[in-house]
């Protein structure tokens, strides 16, 4: 077994010392004024065992990440049945593209591009009002992360509400071909504030830790989702977490992982760790600068990667 801390120690030090840190997203207002500066890296293990350096206890605004959540909800509420409304093959176009959804039916190539994940959302929204399943996705949060004190900044919210044109196109567009069901402003009402809800690295670890584990969560003593459902969400991560970046963090990092606009990423090293690292700077495909240096240093000094050492 490696020696986490050093490591964890190791990297947070090299990464707080770099000048190149990418640009913070500027389109969501409020996440423009988030300082750039800022690393955190944290590493558990199925005991429970956290190794966590820099900024790890200070949260941030988890955006595409929450995807995974709402994607293990949606299965956990349709099944298969919601394959009939996203796909899962990588876009290897932008997050926020439109150019797929004429050609493919108003179907979103996968569930963590924007329009993929604003039909999950809309999936977990039948049925309920807008604040029922915001309470459902945030519960499920505070479970996995067993933290009731996790939060949905309103204020991160508002601001992707005033200015999120891009992300009513893509729903209009969805719902004209009925992929969509609910009204389109609850469905993304419900969708702003899943991304806007703030967690710390070390949360965030925590909330993985069922996909490093075959479903089950070490900590909180449950079984989550079986085994091939985790599995089969590694998989989406591998292929398509960090959007048109995918192949490059596989190539790079070689873990499933799933990117947000806040700078954090989640990844998964199955059967050895959750792992979750934090740099609000960017790079052109909107995913974390130094957050994806810092996995690569991880794997490289510990053998992670799925496809060998
Ligand atoms: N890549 C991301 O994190 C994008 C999420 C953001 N809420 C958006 O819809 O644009």
């Amino acid at each position: 077994m490696p020696d986490l801390e050093a490591i964890v120690t190791e990297i947070a030090d090299a990464m707080r010392a770099r000048p190149d840190r990418g640009a913070v997203a500027s389109y969501i207002p409020e996440l423009a004024r988030v300082d750039a500066g800022q690393f955190g890296l944290v590493v558990i293990d199925r005991a429970g065992q956290v190794a966590a350096g820099g900024d790890a206890d200070i949260p941030f605004s988890i955006q595409s990440i929450s995807k995974v959540f709402t994607l293990t909800l949606a299965l956990g509420m349709v099944g298969d049945r919601l394959w009939r409304k996203v796909g899962r093959e990588p876009s290897g176009s932008p997050f926020n593209s439109i150019v797929q959804l004429e050609r493919e039916q108003g179907i979103p190539r996968n569930p963590f591009i924007n329009a993929g994940a604003i039909a999950v959302t809309d999936v977990i929204l039948s049925g309920h009002q807008p604040r029922e399943a915001l309470g459902e996705i945030l519960r499920f949060m505070q479970f996995l992360a067993q933290d009731s004190g996790i939060a949905i900044d309103e204020t991160v919210a508002a601001s992707e509400k005033r200015t999120g044109f891009r992300n009513a196109a893509l729903a209009n567009y969805m719902r004209s071909f009925g992929v969509l069901e609910n009204p389109v402003d609850y469905t993304l009402g419900v969708y702003f504030h899943h991304c806007a809800i703030a967690m710390t690295c070390r949360q965030l670890a925590t909330a993985g830790l069922y996909l490093a584990y075959s479903g089950q969560h070490p900590l909180a003593g449950h079984s989550v989702i079986s085994a091939e459902r985790a599995r089969r969400i590694n998989a989406i991560m591998l292929t398509c977490g960090h959007y048109d970046g995918s192949g490059e963090f596989a190539y790079r990092v070689g873990l499933p992982g799933k990117s947000g606009v806040g700078g954090g990423i989640l990844a998964v090293a199955p059967g050895r760790a959750s792992i979750c690292v934090w740099s609000p700077g960017l790079d052109a495909a909107g995913n974390s600068h130094l957050g994806r240096i810092a996995l690569e240093m991880l794997v490289k000094r510990t053998g992670w990667s799925i496809f060998g050492v």
